[in-house]
């Protein structure tokens, strides 16, 4: 009997078990050999072993693929994302450092990113909050306010227009409300993760997961867990650079060629820092992911 073959996205992987959407057939699916290179949103080959089951035999390419990464071993965070909302909220506190740092990996990834201020209710942090974000609208970075709980209308009429077209990643650090935007912009968002985690038999660990939601032909939304650090070992010098945003005016300014814009005399870059057209934080994270790239392992 010849093996049926399928084209499906897949929608939400855990360890090496993969869930995939095949003109709205769920397959359970599993690499050829030991591979881990699967991430959600691709776009992928299959061969069916069972009805509901699948082998992948091919990645196709990716347009886009966004990861994390340390010392030892990279993560794929999703493929095929046209765009990454980054949730932070005026309660609890955000840290800046994984806010550039998502930043610099969509920019790396050449991934449209856009800032989402949720709980702007929350009246004694909204000012602080706004305050903290002006750096990044400085750099050209669009920043929503909403309130997924105290104006949920609003919210959606807000957002709801932004993920037409695109496949929109949200990441955000724990308490932010990502989970509560999520169920607003996606209907039935958490019946789907039920069905999901029973396929995928994650058991209790419903909300370890990334997941891809689709809400409609040409519009996808991927839920990815609350993330604590966010490693860049992947990126050259050279891409590091270039992902700084608020960098790239003055690149090409420096007196050395191939200064690396730390301690070098005349950097545009340090200039520009000097001048306050760089905020302080940025110039540290670029130098700390600069230090932290150049680890080797032995
Ligand atoms: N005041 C206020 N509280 C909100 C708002 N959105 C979410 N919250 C609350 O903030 C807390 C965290 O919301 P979640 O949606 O669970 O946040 P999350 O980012 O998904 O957090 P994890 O599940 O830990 O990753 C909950 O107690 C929500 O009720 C909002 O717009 N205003
Ligand atoms: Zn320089």
């Amino acid at each position: 009997m010849k093996k049926e073959q399928r084209t499906g996205i897949i929608i939400a992987a855990h360890g090496r078990h993969y869930l995939a959407d095949a003109q709205g057939t769920r397959l359970q699916c599993v690499t050829r050999g030991k591979k881990t290179n699967v991430a959600v949103g691709d776009v992928v080959d299959l061969t069916l072993t069972s009805p509901d089951q699948a082998v992948i035999d091919k990645i196709r390419d990716r347009q886009t693929l966004l990861y994390r990464s340390d010392q030892y071993k990279s993560k794929l965070l999703a493929a095929n994302v046209t765009q990454l909302f980054i949730v932070v909220a005026t309660e609890p506190s955000f840290s800046d450092d994984l806010v550039s740092r998502a930043l610099v990996a969509a920019e790396a990834a050449g991934i449209a990113a856009r800032l989402i201020l949720n709980k702007v209710d929350v009246e004694e942090g909204l000012e602080k909050a706004r305050e903290r974000l002006k750096v990044y609208t400085a750099m050209g970075y669009p920043v929503h306010e909403v309130s997924a709980k105290g104006r949920p209308e609003q919210t959606v009429d807000e957002l709801a227009p932004l993920l037409a077209q695109q496949s929109t990643i949200l990441i955000g650090q724990s308490g932010m409300g990502k989970s509560s935007l999520i169920n607003l912009l996606v209907p039935d968002a958490d019946i789907a993760t039920r069905e999901i985690s029973a396929a995928l038999d994650t058991g209790k660990h419903t909300t370890t997961f990334t997941r891809l939601y689709h809400l409609d032909a040409h519009a996808s939304v991927i839920d990815s867990p609350g993330f604590q650090e966010f490693g860049l070992y992947h990126l050259s010098e050279g891409m590091l650079e270039r992902a700084f945003r608020d960098f790239q005016p003055y690149l090409g300014g420096c007196k050395f060629y191939n200064c690396r814009h730390l301690s070098e005399p005349q950097c545009a870059v340090l200039d520009a820092v000097r001048a306050g057209h760089i905020a302080k934080m940025r110039h540290e994270l670029y130098g700390q992911l600069l230090h932290e790239s150049a680890q080797t392992l032995y």
